[in-house]
């Protein structure tokens, strides 16, 4: 379970975060939504401890993150944009990440199968395309198991195969009861992947539950309908 206590992040004088409350429900997955600049990246890199919040509390898995960062060795994170040491091979990276864990993973070689890896092993960082460079980053999110997965825009660059095949990949996690918050722009997307949506709109949330009753309550077939009502109402 995640717990998020009237979180509040300000960047200078813009207030990006206004004081947010959420309870992430354990192994199941959600979907943060909201257009750009809303906050979702900072909402999770609070909950890693990568952007400190200005005030608020965070409980992951009953710790309450107060500087000890130990918890995050249950989260696999895969960021936006992940920032790696351009000059290194793919597969020492992935043996990087090992010795900093001091721990063998637990299914690297069915990822790097899976992702279609195995001709990018030896290349550098920087000589890597933009997809396969998001399928390095997933597979180090998901290489040790963790029983929390957050992916940030997942499939945002991902060719059309590519694409199903995290998404499957996705299912999978979640099926074997793992907890799943990712952000994507892409609404079918998270159709198929979520139970739970968060929609953020300028630092706040406007709506928190599940998609079914997202759809219905504001008559819709489709979330992306549900999605764009939400934004047209009064004071949004
Ligand atoms: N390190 C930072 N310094 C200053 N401003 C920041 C920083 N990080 C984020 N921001 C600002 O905070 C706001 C929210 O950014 P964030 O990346 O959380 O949005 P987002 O909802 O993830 O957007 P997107 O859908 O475009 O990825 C933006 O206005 C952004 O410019």
């Amino acid at each position: 379970m995640i717990y998020v206590n009237n979180l509040k992040k300000a960047f200078g004088s813009q207030q990006v975060l206004k004081g947010l409350n959420l309870t992430i429900p354990e192994g199941q997955s959600t979907g943060i939504v909201g257009p750009n600049g809303a906050g979702k990246t900072t909402l999770i890199k609070t909950m890693l401890g990568l952007v400190k919040a200005d005030s608020g509390d965070i409980t992951i898995n009953n710790i309450r993150l107060n500087g000890n960062y130990e918890y995050r060795r249950n989260i696999g994170y895969m960021p936006q944009q992940a920032r790696y040491p351009e000059q290194m091979a793919v597969n020492d990276l992935f043996g990087l990440m090992q010795h900093l864990r001091g721990e063998d993973p637990v299914y690297l070689d069915e990822l790097i199968e899976e992702f279609d890896l195995n001709k990018e092993l030896q290349k550098s960082l920087r000589a890597l395309s933009g997809g396969n460079r998001q399928k390095v980053g997933a597979a180090i999110a998901m290489m040790f198991n963790p029983s929390i997965l957050f992916f940030d825009e997942p499939t945002a660059g991902l060719d059309p195969r590519s694409s199903y095949i995290f998404k499957e990949r996705i299912q999978k996690e979640k099926e074997s009861g793992k907890t799943v918050l990712i952000t994507s722009h892409i609404m079918s997307e998270l159709e198929q992947l979520v139970d739970h949506v968060v929609f953020i709109l300028e630092g706040e949330i406007k709506y928190y539950g599940r998609i079914d009753d997202l759809l219905k309550e504001n008559r819709q077939e489709r979330l992306e309908g549900a999605i764009a009502k939400l934004m047209e109402e009064p004071g949004s």
